[in-house]
């Protein structure tokens, strides 16, 4: 499902990786670790399409990143507590993304259905300026499946989330036995959770 060769990123003459190959077969999840700085967030807008590459390449599905068919495989929750629309509640935040992504008869049952998944039904309606850090990064999370991708890229989804919630977020991620994932995170157990680890060293 996502295939990356040979992949570097640089920011002016500072490598942040270099000759990264990585193969994450459809269904797998990937545990990316490392320090703060090792360049785990850069490897994932990267593979978001959001960053390009300083050189290789990487695709989704055989796409390239960052290509249409690309991006509508992908889900991507890389900030969790931001990104939102604050002024629209967390319902009609879902409802965007899924407006983009399915048929439309389809998005009114999408959104329901990931709601109740994420436990949102309480503050569904709130407007996101109203949420609490870990009530953002639910309705982000949320946002990232609505329109059940191919492939998940999360950044460190578990920083404000109680123990409740990350157990929602896995029972998700379990309930989807077809969805590839790459998790970055600093968290045992979600190590414990992944198939494969890729740990970045920091950047020289
Ligand atoms: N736009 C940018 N311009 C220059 N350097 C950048 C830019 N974005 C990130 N970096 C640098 O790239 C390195 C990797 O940053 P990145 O955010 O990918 O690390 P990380 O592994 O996700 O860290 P953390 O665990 O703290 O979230 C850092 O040294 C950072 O300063």
């Amino acid at each position: 499902m996502l295939a990356v060769r040979r992949a570097q990123r640089r920011f002016g003459r500072r490598v942040i990786f270099t000759d990264l190959d990585l193969d994450v077969p459809v269904g797998a999840r990937m545990f990316l670790g490392g320090s703060n700085g090792s360049g785990k967030t850069t490897l994932l807008r990267c593979l978001s399409g959001t960053l390009t590459l300083s050189a290789g390449q990487a695709t989704v599905g055989g796409h390239p990143v960052g290509s249409l068919p690309a991006r509508r495989l992908t889900g991507v929750c890389l900030a969790p507590e931001q990104g939102l629309y604050e002024k629209l509640s967390a319902r009609e935040n879902l409802a965007l993304v899924a407006r983009l992504r399915l048929p439309r008869r389809a998005v009114g049952p999408a959104v329901a259905r990931i709601e109740e998944e994420l436990d949102l039904t309480g503050y569904a309606s709130v407007a996101v300026e109203r949420c609490s850090a870990g009530m953002r990064a639910r309705v982000s999370i949320a946002r990232s499946l609505v329109a059940e991708p191919a492939l998940l890229l999360l950044d460190e989804p578990g920083r404000s989330l109680d123990d409740t919630s990350r157990l929602l977020l896995w029972a998700a991620l379990d309930r989807r036995p077809g969805l590839t994932c790459v998790i970055a995170s600093h968290h045992a157990d979600d190590r414990s959770r992944c198939q494969s680890a890729l740990t970045l060293s920091a950047a020289r």
